[in-house]
């Protein structure tokens, strides 16, 4: 990165590009953020008009798992970053691009081993010495099976490259063994293959800690509560009230990941936390789901944070706004031209706020929206944001 950051004008051949490998809602909140820079912005993705394609400058359609897709895309519009939003791209391309002198953010190592949670695990566990569940990987039917036997029961069962709980399933009884492996291999993100199996950690609470990779050093957001069904957020409140010990000890994990993996952005890294015991779960090298509620619980959320860190911009301060929280809208069916109404009801509380993603539909079930609330405690923000999507009614 250049000591001085040089921002030129957006279409002009001086524009400063950034092209973004999936485009969904949070890759969205990042291109608006790099828009008020005046970054000319490209938005990839599997599917037309997706959240981020609808503020960017252009975008493609392609299958980004495809390596010579991804590829051809890249030499075409020679951009100054290339800024990976969701798992499931060919991320070993990545790799050789970055080699050829393109610039993935933060790294392209560190997305490469992250998009896949072979990849992670390993580093985290056996290279970084961090506590994790214990796992296996397999490949197989039978090599599940005997998977399944080592960790035992309960377990989780996720494809290795996916995210949004899809494919996972938690196993508690003998009579879920199979029909996890089945689910893992027609419900994740990028087709049938490999899977995790990790031993059910019994942690009192969970939380992502927000961690910001910059020119400056490494900066962490308040902790950031979540509950999950499904294995996909429901609810996320920021501060997670946490002992000092526990919070000190998340640090050093956190610490300890984005250091290894480096380059420039914001990192969401997933801990278990049980008492002072601490366990690295997973980390995404880019804005988390759960951190939606710095929307509104920060002056500079993890978008903002994001675009500042990848531009090689500084920063000095991150303040919070007081408790708060999010509620996910996600309905379930079929369509592709859906309507929102309920909306005056939602916002008629104070410090309240809507985000809706603008996607072109969907098939089962589909997070389409967010609630955001401050309130004087974090439970009263929780009510306020759930209460407010609760407002919200989908047509399909
Ligand atoms: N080993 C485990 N023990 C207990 N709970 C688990 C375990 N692994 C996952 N979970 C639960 O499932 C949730 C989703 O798991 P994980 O984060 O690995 O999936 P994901 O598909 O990557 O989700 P996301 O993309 O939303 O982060 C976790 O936040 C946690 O609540
Ligand atoms: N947990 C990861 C996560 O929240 N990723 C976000 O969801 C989008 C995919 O949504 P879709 O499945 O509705 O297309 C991704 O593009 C990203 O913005
Ligand atoms: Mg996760």
């Amino acid at each position: 990165m250049v000591d001085e950051v040089r921002i030129g004008t957006p279409l002009t051949d001086g524009a400063f590009r950034v092209l973004f490998c999936g485009s969904g809602e949070l890759g969205k909140e990042v291109v608006i953020e790099l828009q008020r820079y005046g970054v000319e912005v490209i938005a990839v993705d599997r599917y037309a008009n997706a959240p981020a394609m609808q503020v960017a400058h252009r975008s493609y359609v392609i299958d980004m798992l495809d390596p010579q897709s991804l590829r051809s895309i890249v030499e075409l519009e020679k951009p100054n970053l290339i800024v990976p939003e969701i798992e499931a791209i060919a991320t070993a391309e990545l790799v050789k691009l970055e080699q050829e002198g393109f610039q993935v953010i933060p790294t392209a190592r560190a997305v490469n081993l992250t998009m896949n949670r072979e990849g992670i695990r390993r580093l985290a566990a056996e290279t970084l010495k961090l506590p994790t569940s214990p796992y296996r990987f397999a490949g197989s039917r039978e090599e599940y099976l005997q998977a399944v036997k080592e960790v035992g029961l309960p377990l989780v069962v996720k494809p290795v490259m996916s995210s949004s709980g899809k494919g996972q399933s938690t196993v508690t009884s003998e009579g879920g063994i199979e029909a996890a492996w089945d689910y893992a291999q027609t419900g994740g993100r990028a087709g049938k293959g490999r899977v995790i199996v990790e031993g059910f950690v019994d942690f009192d609470y969970e939380i992502t800690l927000l961690t910001v990779r910059h020119k400056g050093g490494i900066a962490f957001c308040e902790p950031i509560g979540h509950r999950q069904e499904d294995g996909d957020y429901r609810e996320s409140w920021q501060p997670q009230a946490m002992g000092a010990r526990a919070l000190e000890r998340s640090k050093e994990i956190a610490r300890s990941v984005v250091e290894d993996l480096g380059g420039y952005g914001i990192y969401g890294v997933e801990l278990f936390i049980k008492g002072e015991q601490v366990w690295f779960s997973e980390v995404s090298p880019r804005p988390h789901d759960t951190g939606l509620v710095t929307l509104i619980s920060q002056d500079l959320s993890e978008f903002a944070l994001h675009a500042r860190a990848i531009l090689g911009l500084p920063v000095p301060a991150i303040r919070q706004n007081g408790a708060s929280a999010s509620a996910v809208i996600l309905p379930e069916g079929e369509s592709s031209a859906v309507s929102f109404s309920g909306i005056d009801l939602a916002l008629a509380q104070p410090d309240t706020q809507l985000r809706l993603f603008g996607k072109p539909g969907l098939s089962g079930r589909r997070r389409m929206g967010v609630a955001l609330a401050r309130g004087n405690t974090v439970s009263e923000a929780r009510d306020k944001a759930t209460l407010a999507a609760s407002a919200i009614k989908v047509t399909l």
